[in-house]
């Protein structure tokens, strides 16, 4: 498999290359030069395989040219033997139209980890024949970091960077990154936006000095490895409920946009996805551009769903570069206006071809916190906020035939929102007992001003060169 990136002029690379790259030279981001396509019997063949096989097989097309098929199985047979749930991402039923897709039984309790447990261990494996150590530099809204910084922490020849938003992620989700003592991981706090973190992240793979002394790497979805474990469970999810025979549509809290597009992927895989729903909270710039055509970034607000508090959105420029009928030079002049102005008018072909497929709903804090407590009263489910979003979004769709079952993604565990939990259905949700020590360890981290040059800097005097 080949991949181009969506502004049209950096190396088209092979799997390893894009895993090792993560963000395209010349800004864009990468992507399969084709779907791979599965036709119905391909899929049905997949009912009832075991979660780690249904991987291999459904990645193996990305994989191709720079891993064997028992090479990848054996990465996700390790990927997911951790997994406290034996289904992986089990499917739990909600009425009689709407289902959770538990994806928070990995060691971080957050849907991260069904990425990055395997994409470390790609990292290892391809890492192997390299001299120089990875240097992974990395944002995160909460997330994203713990589950990267499990999947590196320790590893050979590579080490991890990742700044978070001072004071805007879980105190679960910072002890959960500050605890790990391992000597190749270095937590950075920066004193602004999880957007000014990603958008200094996305500034350093651009800068030469930087470049020209350090391999960087990327964990965040801008890296491809990222979505592409992330289409499997699209699979999983909708082979229990009756693919490639009946349709199903899927419910995603959305941030950085990589969890749905991983839905959009598995669709032009051939999946039978019937919509795929954007679920956003106050920071409803997806909202406002699948809506209204108007992808302009607003003020960054701090809400009870944090992971999901994000304006510049990463991989809409994917969707955007794959509803543009893959015009690079076109995306790119799109791309440099927004970087500019920070206002993106969606063309007409790109809004009515997004329309075809997405929907997009924004919940405020009270029908967050009221969607929590039906899954609590009405089922007997208490879950995340940021799973609320989803569920809310979901059970707003009245145009939905109601005959297609609705699968709202529970990104999180609620154990990592502790103060919303209660708040919303007044239960202390418990850490699982693999996560609780964290609160007893020693947090190492660094504080820094938002400012490119301190971060770079510091960086740059901290890696191994
Ligand atoms: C718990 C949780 N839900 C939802 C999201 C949004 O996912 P995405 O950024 O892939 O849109 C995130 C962060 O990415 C998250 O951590
Ligand atoms: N919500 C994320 C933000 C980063 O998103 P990513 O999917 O691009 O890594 C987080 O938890 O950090």
């Amino acid at each position: 498999m080949r991949y181009v990136s969506t502004r049209g002029q950096a190396p088209v690379l092979d799997f390893e290359g894009v895993t090792l790259t993560g963000l395209a030279n010349d800004g864009g981001l990468y992507l399969p030069e084709e779907w791979p396509q599965f036709s119905h019997d391909q899929i049905a063949a997949l009912r009832g395989v075991p979660y780690p096989e249904l991987a291999a097989r459904v990645m193996a097309p990305f994989t191709a040219g720079s891993l064997s098929q028992d090479d990848l199985l054996a990465l996700c047979q390790q990927a997911y033997g951790g997994f406290s749930h034996a289904a992986v991402t089990p499917l739990v039923q909600l009425d009689e139209q709407h289902w959770l897709l538990e994806l928070f039984y990995g060691p971080t309790l957050a849907f991260k980890d069904v990425a990055l447990q395997l994409l470390g261990l790609l990292f290892e494996r391809f890492l192997e024949k390299r001299e120089r150590p990875l240097t992974i530099i990395g944002a995160t809204s909460g997330d994203t970091g713990s589950a990267a910084i499990d999947a590196v922490a320790g590893r050979k020849n590579v080490e991890i960077f990742m700044l978070h938003p001072e004071g805007r992620v879980s105190d679960i989700q910072r002890r959960q990154m500050t605890t790990v003592s391992a000597a190749n991981v270095h937590n950075i706090a920066i004193a602004g936006s999880f957007d000014d973190a990603q958008a200094m992240v996305k500034r350093m793979f651009a800068d030469r000095a930087l470049t020209d002394t350090l391999d960087i790497g990327a964990v965040n979805s801008i890296n491809w490895a990222r979505l592409m474990a992330q289409v499997v469970y699209y699979f999983a999810a909708a082979l229990q409920l009756g693919a490639p025979d009946r349709k199903a549509a899927f419910s995603v809290p959305t941030g950085n946009f990589g969890d749905v597009f991983a839905g959009y992927v598995a669709q032009k895989m051939g999946l039978p996805v019937e919509r795929l729903i954007v679920a956003t909270n106050k920071n409803d710039i997806l909202a406002r551009a699948i809506r209204d055509g108007d992808y302009s970034v607003g003020e960054s607000h701090a809400t009870i769903t944090p992971s999901m508090d994000i304006q510049v959105s990463s991989n809409f420029e994917r969707l955007l570069f794959e509803a543009n009928g893959r015009d690079a030079a076109s995306l790119a002049a799109q791309m440099d206006g927004f970087g500019s102005s920070k206002t993106l008018p969606l063309d007409p072909a790109q809004r009515e071809r997004i329309a075809a497929m997405f929907s997009a709903e924004r919940a405020t804090p009270e029908q967050t916190l009221e969607a929590m407590r039906w899954a609590h009263q009405a089922c007997g489910e208490v879950i995340d906020p940021h799973t609320a979003v989803g569920l809310h979004a979901a059970r707003e769709q009245n145009a939905l035939d109601p005959a297609v079952p609705v699968v709202t993604l529970a990104t999180a565990h609620p154990a990592k929102f502790p103060d919303a939990v209660e708040q919303a259905i007044d239960l202390r949700a418990d850490l699982p007992k693999r996560v609780e020590r964290i609160m007893e360890r020693e947090e190492r981290c660094e504080t820094l001003p938002a400012d490119y040059d301190a971060v770079r800097d510091y960086i740059s005097a901290k890696a191994t060169h």
